[in-house]
């Protein structure tokens, strides 16, 4: 077939006039409507310069799924890497690449659904005691939905993996690190002196319990913590100076938090500003509870696969559709030897070795010719087997690479927003006061990583008031 191709063309270029940024400022802005616009006028496959680099960008299915694939093994994940020692403060040349290849084969078994059982006793009453303090001003204090949400799971992961010694006060530092990733990545960029900081505070933090932690201990914790002790083990035990381990469990946090506390804001933000889902999505809970779980309790100790498709048929479809929505590009590789992409059948196009390509899941899940009214939440989606013409492209990526912690993951948001619902009456805010309900989610500022961030909204929580759970 490779042969049967019209001879290979070079990608066209969005020129800019702004030297080094490129069009940063432009994809900021709007980073769908920056990809749209290109896609529409330059076609599925395009280069375009955003911060000294240059990127090509993948936008049709065949071409994301060839990136995926890599069949020519001319591509490699490394700007996951360049994320990872961003977060950490690890000099690339210091990044152990079979430390942290060790460190994600551990994480796909220590985040698998058979593993779940293991963490789900920790998470679940660590997520409740968080829910008792967000909501114990009944509701007359409003905290950000980010905070409530990344501190609530935060610490119920860091508990169920690392312990009670873990230091989970250290939300905010990670929080700072988390917002300025873009800016730690690119430091000629003004260094933000704040996430420099946390980050640096973190880390020795971070120090003292790798070299705290001490697992053998049965009299001094209780058994089920602990889910992730091989984890530490091996960072502890690795040749790296202490300032490197600190950063490789650092980065390893950033893999575990970032993307989950992002995605799981985009899923509550959908069900919060739309009272009718919020309203079915409760009922539904409310109904499994008593028929499908016989107490909240039965539901909290279940499997992971029984939270879900079959039970949870509403919660399943609408965490499938905030998936949908929410991925901004879901792959970043760079091309490490010259090789061609392919447009269409017939046609392909060159990329040349140290060109980054960035796979565009939006062109996918966000099309009206792929998914009907593609850019509305329509909870039911996933539920009716409607016929889409394409599968979306998926929140955690595809190929050799795909994520490690992707049933955790699941898991977690599922867990949030089922206790949220069960338990909690929660209202929306913008900043400015006024109701959230009825809006639509929106991005802020955007850079390239697989979610989003989500605008900053405001929540006001109590206990639910109809409910004698
Ligand atoms: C909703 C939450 C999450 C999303 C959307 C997400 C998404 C992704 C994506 C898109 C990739 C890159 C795939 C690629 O480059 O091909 C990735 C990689 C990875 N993720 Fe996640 N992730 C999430 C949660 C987690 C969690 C909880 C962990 C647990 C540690 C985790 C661990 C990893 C690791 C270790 C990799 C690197 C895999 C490799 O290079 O082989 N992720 N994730």
């Amino acid at each position: 077939l490779k042969q049967d191709k019209l001879s290979a063309k070079t990608a066209p270029t969005i020129h800019s006039f702004v030297p080094w940024l490129g069009s940063f400022f432009e994809f900021c802005w709007d980073a769908q409507g920056f990809l749209r616009k290109w896609r529409f006028k330059l076609g599925p496959i395009y280069r375009v310069h955003i911060v000294g680099r240059e990127f090509v960008v993948v936008s049709h299915a065949e071409g994301i799924a060839h990136v995926m694939r890599d069949p020519q093994k001319s591509l490699t994940n490394d700007f996951n890497t360049t994320i990872l020692e961003a977060a950490g403060d690890i000099i690339p040349q210091h990044f152990d690449q079979v430390l942290f290849g060790k460190l994600a084969s551990l994480a796909l078994r220590t985040f698998s659904n058979r593993n779940v059982p293991r963490l789900a006793p920790v998470f679940n009453r660590q997520l409740l005691r968080n829910f008792n303090s967000f909501s114990s001003s009944g509701g007359r204090e409003r905290v950000s939905l980010t905070n409530f949400i990344g501190q609530s799971l935060y610490n119920s992961v860091c508990m169920s993996l690392w312990g009670p010694h873990f230091p989970i006060d250290s939300f905010a530092d990670f929080q700072l690190i988390d917002s300025n990733i873009s800016r730690l990545l690119s430091p000629m960029l003004f260094p933000p002196r704040k996430a420099v900081q946390a980050r640096k505070s973190l880390k020795a933090e971070l120090g003292k319990y790798l070299q705290r932690a001490s697992f053998g201990d049965k009299d001094e914790v209780e058994e089920d913590v602990y889910g992730a002790t091989e984890i530490v083990e091996i960072i502890r035990s690795s040749n790296l100076p202490s300032s490197d381990q600190q950063g490789v469990f650092l980065g390893f946090m950033f893999a575990l938090h970032s993307n989950s506390i992002r995605m799981s804001t985009w899923f509550m933000t959908y069900l919060l500003c739309d009272t009718s889902v919020w309203a079915r999505l409760r009922d539904e809970v409310d109904l499994a509870i008593g028929t499908e779980f016989e107490s909240l309790e039965a539901l909290l100790s279940a499997p992971p696969h029984r939270i879900g498709g079959d039970t949870l048929p509403l919660l399943d479809s609408a965490l499938k559709e905030a998936l949908r929505l929410s991925v901004a590009a879901v792959l970043m590789r760079r091309v490490t030897q010259n090789c061609e992409l392919p447009v269409n059948d017939i046609d392909s196009v060159k990329v040349t070795e140290g060109e980054y390509i960035f796979a565009n899941g939006c062109a996918i899940n966000m099309e009206d010719d792929v998914f009907e009214d593609a850019c509305s939440f329509r909870v039911d989606r996933f539920l009716k087997n409607e016929s889409h013409k394409s599968a979306p492209v998926s929140a955690f990526g595809g190929g050799a690479h795909m994520c490690k912690g992707r049933d955790f993951a699941m898991y977690e948001m599922k867990m949030f927003a089922i206790l949220c619902l069960k338990l909690l009456d929660i209202s929306i805010e913008n900043p400015d006061g006024s109701s959230a309900e009825g809006q639509s989610p929106k991005a802020d500022y955007v850079y390239p990583t697989p979610v989003f961030f989500p605008k900053e909204l405001f929540v006001r929580i109590q206990k639910r008031r109809d409910s004698t759970a």
